[in-house]
């Protein structure tokens, strides 16, 4: 009950109970790129009690449909094409919450224009486009605006917590999942989850699950072993989209993976295996000084994260960790137990890091401080993506597809050359 409570605590405070933020003078001003329905929640929600960041402005192909957007959400200016909002001088950073395939293009044009960028995930739509974007001179000079794949769940305290758990070298089987009632939320026909030239599928639309398997991992995969995949019928789709993943995949440690997807899960389904990262990990010998001479210790643990992608509504993170005491070198067992504990972080304190925050921060609200401490050019906590982890993200897609029998996500038909 007290639970439960918390969590409609927690959800009205980021919806509506926060106090609105008092706007600092040089706070960072943020156009929008497409009036998207991922705007709200990934972005003007958490910028409404950010001193630093203020929605500035968005653009969209139809003007009327921006102002539209931008009554509906506060914005204040309205732009009637993207060109048109790069071209502002009062803006700083842009948010591009556009299709897929048109990340590339949109990210390369802002950059060019001098614009910080948030980039929604996945941050294009293939390894050649990421070789592309990460490595071009408009992000690797050395004053190079601020570049960030909006992987938002990465900068949550649950997870900062979930990874202090992890002995990654010692990793043996890792999973992820991210199961989505996509009926239910309207990804249906014509969205542009399931347009190939927009770079559709739910590989790269539910990229977490293989970045949480990096993430548990610390590494790349060496190889993705198998990829099934069921495809949205055509049309839409063109038969090319799948909405549907199961992939297996080997790690440089010798530790195995796997990944599940689906955009069109039953509630059922989605309620069981929501968004769940585990990791499993080999029997290896812990330090105990209080053991007598001839025995060792032996530890197992399983780390259980439940709920990576929306932790601030709810999460729980479960160690369980099971002891064998035995003779040296691996003799006879003498003693073993299972020690199990559930943890939760909600705040940045709750996973160590002495720094101010609130417990009803989503993930986002989480990233977007981030994003500010790197576009000030502050300290921050840390987490980040780094631009090379999102050029091995790329990577990691385009194995799954190979693996799978469909082919890579189209590049686009942009020309990188004339930017
Ligand atoms: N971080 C998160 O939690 C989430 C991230 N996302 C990511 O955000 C991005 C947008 O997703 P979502 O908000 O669901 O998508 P929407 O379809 O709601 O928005 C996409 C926007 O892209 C613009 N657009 C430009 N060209 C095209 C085109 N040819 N066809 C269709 N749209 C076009 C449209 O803008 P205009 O207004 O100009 O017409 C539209 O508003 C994706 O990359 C997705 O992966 C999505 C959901 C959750
Ligand atoms: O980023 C996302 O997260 C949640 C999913 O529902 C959605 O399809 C995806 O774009």
């Amino acid at each position: 009950m007290a639970g439960l409570l918390s969590f409609v605590h927690r959800s009205w405070q980021n919806a509506v109970g926060a106090p609105k933020a008092i706007k600092a003078g040089d706070a960072i001003k943020v156009g929008v790129l497409g009036a998207a329905n991922i705007g709200p929640m990934a972005l003007f929600t958490p910028a409404r009690y950010h001193p630093e960041v203020i929605i500035y402005a968005v653009a969209a192909r139809d003007r009327k449909k921006a102002e539209a957007y931008a009554k509906k959400h506060g914005i204040p200016h309205v732009f009637s094409s993207y060109e048109d909002l790069l071209a502002s001088p009062l803006i700083e950073a842009v948010y591009i919450p556009l299709p897929n395939g048109l990340h590339l293009e949109w990210a390369l044009k802002a950059l060019q224009a001098g614009k910080h960028v948030l980039l929604e995930k996945p941050s294009v739509a293939n390894a050649a486009e990421a070789a592309l974007l990460f490595h071009h001179p408009l992000v690797t000079a050395p004053s190079a605006p601020v570049l960030l794949e909006a992987f938002h769940y990465r900068f949550h305290p649950a997870w900062l917590a979930f990874v202090a758990l992890l002995d990654r070298p010692n990793v043996a089987h890792a999973r992820a999942s991210l199961k989505v009632p996509g009926k239910h939320m309207g990804f249906g026909a014509g969205d542009i989850r399931f347009n190939y030239a927009l770079s559709g599928g739910a590989l790269l639309d539910l990229t977490y699950t293989m970045s949480v398997l990096r993430g548990i991992y610390g590494a790349a995969p060496t190889a993705c072993t198998s990829c099934e995949v069921d495809t949205m019928p055509s049309p839409p789709g063109d038969g090319l989209c799948d909405y549907k993943y199961d992939a297996t995949w080997t790690f440089p440690n010798g530790g195995t993976g796997e990944t599940h997807g689906n955009l069109q899960a039953g509630v059922l389904e989605s309620l069981g295996d929501f968004a769940n990262a585990e990791a499993v990990h080999r029997p290896v010998v812990v330090p105990d000084a209080a053991l007598p001479g001839g025995l060792e210790k032996v530890r197992t643990r399983r780390v259980a994260y439940t709920n990576y992608i929306g932790p601030a509504m709810w999460h729980r993170i479960d160690v369980e960790d099971r002891f064998v005491v035995r003779k040296r070198g691996g003799g006879e067992v003498v003693r073993e137990w299972t020690a199990k504990e559930s943890k939760k972080a909600y705040t940045l304190r709750d996973a160590g890091i002495d720094r101010p925050s609130e417990p009803y921060w989503w993930t986002y609200k989480y990233m977007l401080d981030e994003f500010v401490n790197r576009v000030r050019g502050r300290e921050g906590t840390g987490a980040w993506i780094e631009h090379e982890d999102s050029v091995e993200q790329a990577k990691t897609i385009d194995m799954a597809y190979a693996a799978s029998r469909l082919p890579l996500r189209q590049t686009t038909k942009f020309d990188p050359a004339s930017v």
